[in-house]
């Protein structure tokens, strides 16, 4: 089998939700697809009224498929320090035309205020490797753990779009979708996350600086996070430029022209286009950067803001991950 399915991008791109068909009947919800988490967790009739509106949600007394992992649960939490949590359904998840019969679905019986203001998805699908699953006592598979078997190869792939619909496919890699070749780099899934190194970075039309930057691909995350130094080297050239604490990071005048950011992956050079890093506005004149520092994070993320230039291959067989210009 192989699927594709639309990814539609939240305001500023902030994040990539697809539909998700769970249960008997199905209820299709949009969920943001997250390769830097392992739970899929669903908006549930469990939650309180308050906590479900403007939500869709998961009832799983009406759907005939649905069975209660018994004694099991679920409690997570993301880089932002949001959060959700509660009890466990085996399901059918259907996604892109593909069907797990036997899924585990993470129902919500509690969610952070961040939930309950994004109106934009009503839960989230993990694609990261199951080591950081949060169930317990016992860890349930993703949903692409289970649907490996039914592709031909263990693989999806992520073709975000600035301001517009992307897709995410599975099984199988669409030449269409990307040009040139892919260059791959070998994952380190040790921390359960896509990690890997990253070969340099080069600002605009500079000298590229090869050094090694561990970094995850997360495609739940919004921005790209890496090192200060390499952060402070961008901005040094974006006049009027500042780290602005009440901003929360890097601002500068909207009306500033952003230099490309380049990432380099072997040997391939992966451009991010000045324009992407102008992420939002942020007050008055000034905007808010897509590329801001990972100080306090713990490791760096090629976030949406970098995932969208590329056309990106997860090969969860060996592992590795491919990328080439989208
Ligand atoms: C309201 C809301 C908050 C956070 C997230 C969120 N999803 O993925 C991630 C990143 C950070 C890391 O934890 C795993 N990937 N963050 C999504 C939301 F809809």
């Amino acid at each position: 089998a192989q699927g594709s399915v639309t990814a539609s991008p939240s305001q500023y791109d902030g994040e990539y939700d697809c539909p998700v068909t769970v249960g008997t009947p199905g209820v299709t919800l949009p969920l943001d697809f997250d390769t830097g988490s392992s739970d899929l967790w669903v908006f549930s009739s469990e939650l309180p009224a308050s906590e479900r509106s403007g939500h869709a949600y998961y009832t799983s007394s009406s759907s005939s498929t649905s069975k209660l992992d018994s004694g099991e649960t679920w409690d997570i939490s993301y880089g932002d320090g949001s959060g959700a949590e509660g009890n466990i359904y085996i399901d059918k998840v259907t996604i892109g035309g593909i069907t797990v019969t036997s899924q585990a679905v993470e129902a919500a019986e509690s969610v952070s205020s961040e939930f309950v203001s994004d109106t934009s998805n009503d839960g989230l699908v993990g694609f990261a490797f199951d080591s950081i699953n949060t169930a317990s006592p016992n860890h349930v598979q993703t949903w692409f753990g289970n649907a490996e078997a039914q592709l031909a190869s263990p693989v999806f792939t992520a073709n975000l779009k600035k301001g517009k619909a992307g897709n995410y496919n599975f099984g199988y890699i669409d030449s269409s979708e990307y040009t040139g070749s892919i260059t791959y780099a070998t994952i380190n899934s040790a921390n359960g996350f896509w990690e890997f190194s990253a070969s340099g970075y080069a600002v605009g039309s500079g000298a590229f600086s090869s050094q090694s930057i561990d970094v995850i691909a997360d495609t739940g995350t919004t921005l790209i996070y890496l090192p200060a130094a390499i952060v402070k080297a961008y901005y040094a050239k974006v006049s009027g430029s500042s780290n602005s604490a009440s901003a929360g990071g890097y601002i500068f005048p909207c009306s500033a022209t952003l230099p490309s950011l380049t990432i380099g992956i072997g040997s391939y050079k992966a451009v991010v286009p000045g324009t992407f890093l102008n992420y939002a506005p942020n007050t008055g004149s000034t905007c808010f950067g897509g590329l801001q520092s990972n100080a306090g994070i713990g490791l760096s993320i090629l976030g949406d803001v970098f995932l969208k230039s590329q056309f990106v291959v997860f090969n969860q067989g060996v592992p590795k991950i491919g990328f080439a210009p989208g």
